[in-house]
């Protein structure tokens, strides 16, 4: 049996002393493609979010590759692209420094970079297609390219774990076949993913299962769902991210 690289059990958020998951769980096992799914404001974020650390659990357990999430060290293991997020943000940085920065988790930060530091970073930038881009800034670049650049970056540190938070939001369909591209290769080395999306694009082949939320609650979790599956909330909670959903993968 493959461990567990993820592993959510009873998981309770609360934001603003408001709930926000209710007891979720979830498994992702070494080498799967889980994605999550589930209307605007269903909690795929916040799930995201506490699993890789950033929001605190007020009940339940996170682990990473089974060890308890307040005793786990190894963050280089983990590569997480928060969503919506411009990798300029101001600063002037090439291509090649944004996806270097994501290397210094492997190495401390007064050693020099050595040639397998460049040739992760190289490798990262090849992965998602930027070679050709590698001395522009990053501010010059389209919205999917940044988008591509963090997700290089994420990459850098040779993670065993990619968490990504709708890659493909806003991107461009260039980026997203080029993307779609970087994760194969990333997953055909036997390596894990867990991706929030709301669109399936290019991205439906690659994914192993779908882990669809509704209200901070997990109502489906196996077989990418059919659109009957996804749209069967009551009438008031149709919205339009579920018919993005449903568009991108079966339209
Ligand atoms: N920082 C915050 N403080 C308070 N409430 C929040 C905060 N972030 C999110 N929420 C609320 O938590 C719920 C879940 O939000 P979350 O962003 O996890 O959903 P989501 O499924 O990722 O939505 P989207 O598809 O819009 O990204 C929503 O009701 C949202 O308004």
């Amino acid at each position: 049996m493959r461990a567990a690289v993820v592993d959510v059990r009873g998981l309770r958020v609360d934001l603003d002393d408001r709930p926000v998951l209710h007891g979720v769980d979830l498994k992702v096992v070494e080498g799967e493609v889980v994605t999550l799914l589930g209307a605007n404001g269903s909690g795929k974020s916040t799930l995201v979010r506490t699993t890789v650390g950033l929001v605190p659990a007020a009940a339940g357990e996170v682990r990473l590759f089974g060890t308890p999430l307040k005793s786990f060290r190894d963050w280089w293991r983990i590569g997480y692209v928060p969503q919506r997020t411009t990798a300029a943000a101001g600063v002037p940085a090439t291509v090649r420094e944004v996806v270097a920065a994501g290397r210094l988790a492997r190495r401390s930060l007064f050693r020099p970079a050595r040639k397998a530091d460049r040739e992760a970073v190289d490798h990262a930038i090849e992965l998602v297609g930027l070679a050709d881009q590698a001395g522009r800034s990053v501010a010059n670049l389209s919205g999917g390219q940044q988008q591509r650049v963090l997700i290089a970056r994420a990459a850098a540190s040779e993670p065993d774990l990619l968490v990504l938070d709708e890659p493909n939001a806003g991107v461009d369909h260039r980026s997203q076949e080029a993307f779609a591209r970087a994760l194969r290769t990333f997953v055909a080395s036997g390596r894990t993913v867990l991706l929030v999306l709301h669109d399936m694009g290019p991205l439906a082949p690659l994914v192993d299962r779908g882990v669809v939320l509704d209200s901070g609650r997990v109502v489906h979790d196996g077989p990418l769902p059919t659109p009957s599956m996804t749209l069967t909330g009551p009438p008031d909670h149709h919205d339009d991210h579920r018919e993005d959903y449903g568009a991108g993968l079966f339209g």
